[in-house]
C-alpha cells in the first residue's frame, strides 16, 4: 500500500485596488519560521558615515526582500522609552469605555482616520471579520520631525495632506497621549526616511531617489488591539486581522510579545513572525513590489490571537504620498516601474498609479464590501477558504 504525501492547496483571495488576485497556499498547519525565512537584520549601518557600510546593509535587506519580504530589525534607533510611552497610551486609549473611543470614530473621517470597533472590519473576503480594533491617523505636516513650513506648502499638495485634528481633540482627556503617540509616529518615520535610502540602494537606485518623494508621505500610524478571542469564534477559526498585503513602500510593525503574526512565504506556507525582544518587523509593500517590478514581494500576513490574554501592534505604513518639487509638477503624481527593475527582456508589469490613489481605492472597497456585508447579516460569518 501506497501512502500518498501529496500535500494540497487552497486558493486564498486577496482584495487589491484592482480587483481579486489569488495565492496558493498550502493546507499545513503554521510552522515556526526559520532565521533564513525572517533574518534579524542590524541596522545600526543605516547610522554609519561609511557609504561601503551602508551599502553592505542593502544587500542584506535586497536578500531578505527577495525572499520572503519580512524581516527583523534591530538596533534601529527607536528608543524603548518612545516605544513604551505610545504602548501605555495605545492600552489608554483601547481600555476606555466604548463611548470615548467613539468619539474618534473614524465614522467622522474623510480619509480613513479615527477608530474603527472590533468586528467592524472584514479585510480579508474569504475569511471571517476581523476580531481587532484599531486606531488610525495619518500624514500631518505640522508633526513632520522635518519641519515643514505650513504656508510653503503647495497648494496641489493640500487636497493629499491626509490627517485629521478630530482624533487628537477626541483624545485630549487622555494625558500625554497625542504628544507620546506621534512622539513614536515621528521616530517611526524618521527612521523610514533614512531606510528607504537603503531600500533605493538595493534596488541600485541612488541612495536619494525617494528623497523629494517622502517630502509629504504616506506615513500612518494605526494602533491595533486584538482582544481574546470567544469560545465560539475560536471554533469559527475566526481571525484578529485577515490575510492581507500592506499597501505603501514598507511597514514598521512593532509588535508585542504574545505573538499570532503569520507570513506567507514564498512555497505558500504559513510561519509565525515570532515577537523578537527589542525589534521592530519590516515588511515590503504592494506599492514597493509595483515600483520594482516585482523583484520584492509584498507579502500576504494575518493574525490570531489564541492566547489568552490581549494581543497589540503598533504599524507604521510609509510611502510616498504627495511629491515635492520638481516631481510634484506631475500633479497626477504618478509612478511607474522604476528603470533599475526593468530592461527589454524585463519590460514593466504595472501602469504607473500614485501610491496616494493606490490606497484610497482599496480602503474604499474594503469599506464599501464590509458596509453591504454588514446590512445581508447579522452574525460575523466563519472563515472560509475559496476551494482549490
Ligand atoms: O498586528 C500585527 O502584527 C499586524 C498588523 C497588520 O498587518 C496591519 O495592521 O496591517
Ligand atoms: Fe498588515
Amino acid at each position: 500500500m501506497t501512502i500518498s504525501t501529496t500535500t494540497t492547496t487552497s486558493k486564498l483571495e486577496l482584495r487589491t485596488a484592482y480587483g481579486p488576485v489569488f495565492r496558493d497556499v498550502l493546507n499545513t498547519q503554521p510552522r515556526d519560521c526559520t532565521t533564513e525565512e525572517i533574518p534579524i537584520i542590524d541596522l545600526s549601518p543605516l547610522y554609519s558615515s561609511k557609504f561601503e557600510d551602508r551599502e553592505a546593509l542593502a544587500k542584506e535587506i535586497r536578500a531578505a526582500a527577495v525572499n520572503t519580504g519580512f524581516f527583523y530589525i534591530k538596533n534601529h534607533g527607536i528608543s524603548e522609552r518612545i516605544i513604551a510611552d505610545a504602548k501605555k497610551q495605545l492600552l489608554a486609549f483601547f481600555t476606555q469605555p466604548n463611548e470615548d473611543k467613539m468619539k474618534v470614530s473614524q465614522s467622522f473621517s474623510k480619509y480613513f482616520n479615527g477608530y474603527k470597533g472590533p468586528r467592524t472590519t472584514n479585510i480579508s473576503p474569504g475569511e471571517s471579520v476581523d476580531v481587532k480594533e484599531s486606531l488610525g491617523w495619518r500624514y500631518s505636516p505640522q508633526y513632520d520631525p522635518d519641519p515643514k513650513t505650513l504656508d510653503a506648502i503647495p497648494e496641489e499638495v493640500k487636497p493629499w495632506i491626509r490627517g485629521e485634528e478630530f482624533v487628537w481633540e477626541g483624545t485630549s482627556h487622555l494625558p500625554g497621549f497625542k504628544d507620546e503617540v506621534l512622539g513614536y509616529w515621528a521616530a517611526c518615520l524618521t527612521l523610514a526616511r533614512k531606510l528607504v535610502k537603503v531600500f533605493a540602494l538595493s534596488l541600485d537606485l541612488p541612495e536619494s531617489y525617494f528623497d523629494s518623494r517622502t517630502t509629504y508621505p504616506g506615513a500612518d500610524g494605526v494602533f491595533n488591539y486584538y482582544p481574546t478571542t470567544t469560545e465560539e469564534e475560536t471554533v469559527n477559526n475566526a481571525v484578529g486581522l485577515g490575510s492581507h498585503t500592506d499597501l505603501q513602500l514598507f511597514t514598521l510593525l512593532w509588535q508585542d510579545m504574545t505573538g499570532g503574526l503569520q507570513v506567507l512565504n514564498r512555497d505558500g506556507q504559513w510561519i509565525k513572525a515570532t515577537p523578537v525582544e527589542g525589534t521592530i518587523v519590516v515588511n515590503i509593500g504592494d506599492f514597493m513590489m509595483r515600483l520594482c517590478n516585482d523583484i520584492y514581494k509584498s507579502t500576504v500576513h494575518r493574525v490570531y490571537n489564541r492566547s489568552t490574554v490581549e494581543r497589540v501592534s503598533m504599524p507604521f505604513f510609509f510611502g510616498e504620498y504627495k511629491f515635492s518639487e520638481p516631481s510634484w509638477l506631475n500633479f497626477n503624481c504618478v509612478e511607474g516601474v522604476v528603470p533599475s527593475c526593468t530592461s527589454e527582456t524585463n519590460p514593466p508589469k504595472y501602469e504607473p498609479i500614485s501610491c496616494g490613489d493606490w490606497c484610497q481605492l482599496r480602503f474604499k472597497l474594503e469599506n464599501d464590501e464590509m458596509k453591504k456585508k454588514m446590512a445581508g447579516q447579522t452574525q460575523a460569518p466563519s472563515a472560509v477558504i475559496v476551494a482549490a
